[in-house]
């Protein structure tokens, strides 16, 4: 193919002799790479099976055959698909010390025993085989998206090869992440098949959440009424039953975020020791903390929102008329209850204040903001004040359930108000942090967690080869 100059390098030196690099593969990753790193002042030479028949690739490029490609450069970058990888077997001779980079991607994770990096290099023993781009989509590159990761994951055993590589994505204005030896290769090659890994389980235990207390209230706000008494409440579907359910979905998931290091603190106390792995289980849970409140605070947004139209609605409107016209015909005054005036001022107080301090948890966990505060400023934010929070919401639930809490008049069904079936999880973690932080308790577990075991499997006599009483 003819060379033509509509290109014209942004970045090019003049001075400086120009770069070739080979892109092996003329598909939409190759061309968009190459155009790309044509811009940036790179030469570039394409390796294909058909020369002659790839129109599409961008002008100032130079097609050849793959061997006669690979000569030009000691650089190549296998745009390729891995399951098309074995031609390349053919060119061990022609490959051999130079540096291949791989840029393939799979459909699934743990699709085949070793990465697509390792089976490369493999295959070519003679080159320096460098994981990078698998990250970076053919889209990203074309629309320049400023929103889109610039991360680029490097990984590869030839450092000087590697540096190479590194030195390509810094000048494609793109950020080298250096993942180490060509092992991180399978790691770096499931990032981009991960689909919100962290935000499966909490959001499953949301929706199932929200699914429950849904029902709950519906029979009991819903299908009750009109058991009943033939009243049709359907109308609450709309307002009164999502604001019982936001809440108490935020208020649970918030409990949860703590539960996990009671539990693990529980764990700790009855082995004697930190230095036994966690469950599995309990390791992912501690893992997804950041996910779940932050989906609690999504809840209580909502539940901020539903109460902020409260006074606007129609049938509160019409419930406070009524109510008035029914005292001023039966001639009969409600006298003012400073009690209840307290109680109700202060449950919502305490629902602001922690809904501030909720907002606050959110905000300190944007990765802008936690990179500006150090390690233990982090800690006293999410752990102190998020137990604040959590102390706070369950007061300002337990406050307005108030005299109604337990009482009869209050069941339906033999159903208590789903309010106080959502405060069972928070006090339980507020009982046992209190007792965690008795002082004798507390004074055990700092110490374990400093190192210290009940049971130490190491400790001198055992190493003297004496038994350890
Ligand atoms: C809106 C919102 C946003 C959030 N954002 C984030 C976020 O960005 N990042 C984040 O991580 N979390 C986030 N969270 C979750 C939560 O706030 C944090 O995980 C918080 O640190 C949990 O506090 P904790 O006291 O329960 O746990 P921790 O202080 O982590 O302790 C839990 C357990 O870990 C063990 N442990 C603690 N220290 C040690 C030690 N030195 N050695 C051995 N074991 C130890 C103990 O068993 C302890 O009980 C967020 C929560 C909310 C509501
Ligand atoms: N598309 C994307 O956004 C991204 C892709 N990747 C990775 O880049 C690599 C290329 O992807 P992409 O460009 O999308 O794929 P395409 O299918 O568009 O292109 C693959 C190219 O491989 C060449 N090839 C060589 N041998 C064969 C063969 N036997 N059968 C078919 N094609 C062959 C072809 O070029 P020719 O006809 O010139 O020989 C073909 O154009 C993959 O490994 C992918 O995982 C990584 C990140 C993002
Ligand atoms: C600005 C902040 C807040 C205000 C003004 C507020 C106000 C209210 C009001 C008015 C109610 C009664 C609703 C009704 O009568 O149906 C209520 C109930 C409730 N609130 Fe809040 N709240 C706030 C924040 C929060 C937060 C942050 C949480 C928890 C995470 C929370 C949890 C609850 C719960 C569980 C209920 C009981 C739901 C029910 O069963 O009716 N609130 N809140
Ligand atoms: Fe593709």
């Amino acid at each position: 193919m003819e060379k033509t100059t509509d290109v014209l390098p942004l970045t090019m030196n003049s001075s400086e002799k120009q770069e070739t690099v080979c892109i092996f593969g003329t598909g939409d990753f190759g061309q968009s790479l190459g155009l790309e790193m044509l811009q940036c002042g790179y030469s570039i030479v394409f390796g294909s099976r058909n020369p002659r028949m790839s129109s599409l690739l961008p002008n100032g490029a130079e097609v050849l055959s793959y061997s006669e490609a690979a000569q030009k450069s000691d650089i190549i970058i296998i745009a390729i698909h891995r399951e098309h990888y074995d031609f390349l077997t053919e060119l061990t001779e022609v490959l051999n010390g130079k540096i291949l980079v791989d840029v393939s991607n799979n459909l699934k994770i743990k699709q085949y025993p070793e990465s697509n990096a390792e089976y490369l290099a493999q295959l070519v023993p003679g080159a320096h085989v460098v994981k990078a781009f698998n990250t970076i989509s053919a889209w990203a590159l074309q629309s320049r998206a400023l929103d889109a990761s610039r991360q680029v994951f490097v990984c590869g055993n030839d450092s000087k090869a590697k540096q190479r590589v590194m030195d390509i994505v810094r000048s494609l204005g793109l950020t080298p992440l250096d993942k180490g030896s060509l092992m991180a290769a399978n790691e770096i090659e499931n990032y981009p098949l991960q689909l919100f890994t962290m935000w499966k389980f909490p959001f499953y235990l949301s929706a199932v959440l929200c699914v429950f207390f849904f029902f709950y209230c519906v029979i009991r706000e819903v299908i009750y009424p009109y058991v009943y008494e033939k009243k049709d409440r359907t109308f609450r579907l709309a307002i009164s039953i999502p604001n019982r359910v936001f809440p108490i979905a935020a208020l649970t998931l918030l409990a949860l975020v703590y539960l996990p290091g009671v539990i693990a603190a529980i764990l700790q106390l009855y082995r004697g020791t930190k230095y036994r792995r966690f469950p599995d289980w309990l390791d992912h849970w501690m893992l997804c903390r950041k996910q779940l409140g932050l989906i609690a605070l999504g809840f209580a947004f909502l539940h901020v929102l539903y109460t902020l139209v409260i006074p606007i609605r129609y049938y509160v409107r019409w419930t406070w008329t009524n109510r008035t016209i029914a005292q001023a015909i039966a001639k009969k005054e409600s006298p003012f209850s400073t009690s209840t005036a307290w109680l109700s001022d202060s449950y919502v107080a305490m629902g602001m204040l922690g809904f501030f301090l909720f907002v606050l948890l959110g905000i300190t966990s944007l990765p802008s903001v936690s990179n500006m505060v150090n390690w233990r400023e982090f800690r006293f934010v999410q752990s102190k004040l998020g137990y604040l929070t959590l102390i706070l919401c369950t007061a300002h639930t337990l406050v307005y359930g108030g005299k109604r809490f337990l009482s009869p008049s209050s069941l339906v069904w033999y159903l208590p108000s789903a309010y106080v079936i959502a405060l069972i999880i928070p006090c339980t973690v507020l009982v046992i942090k209190f007792i965690l932080i008795l002082p004798c308790i507390d004074k055990t577990l700092t110490r374990i967690r400093e190192g210290w075991e009940r049971n130490p499997k190491f400790s001198e006599s055992a190493l003297n080869g004496k038994t350890d009483i």
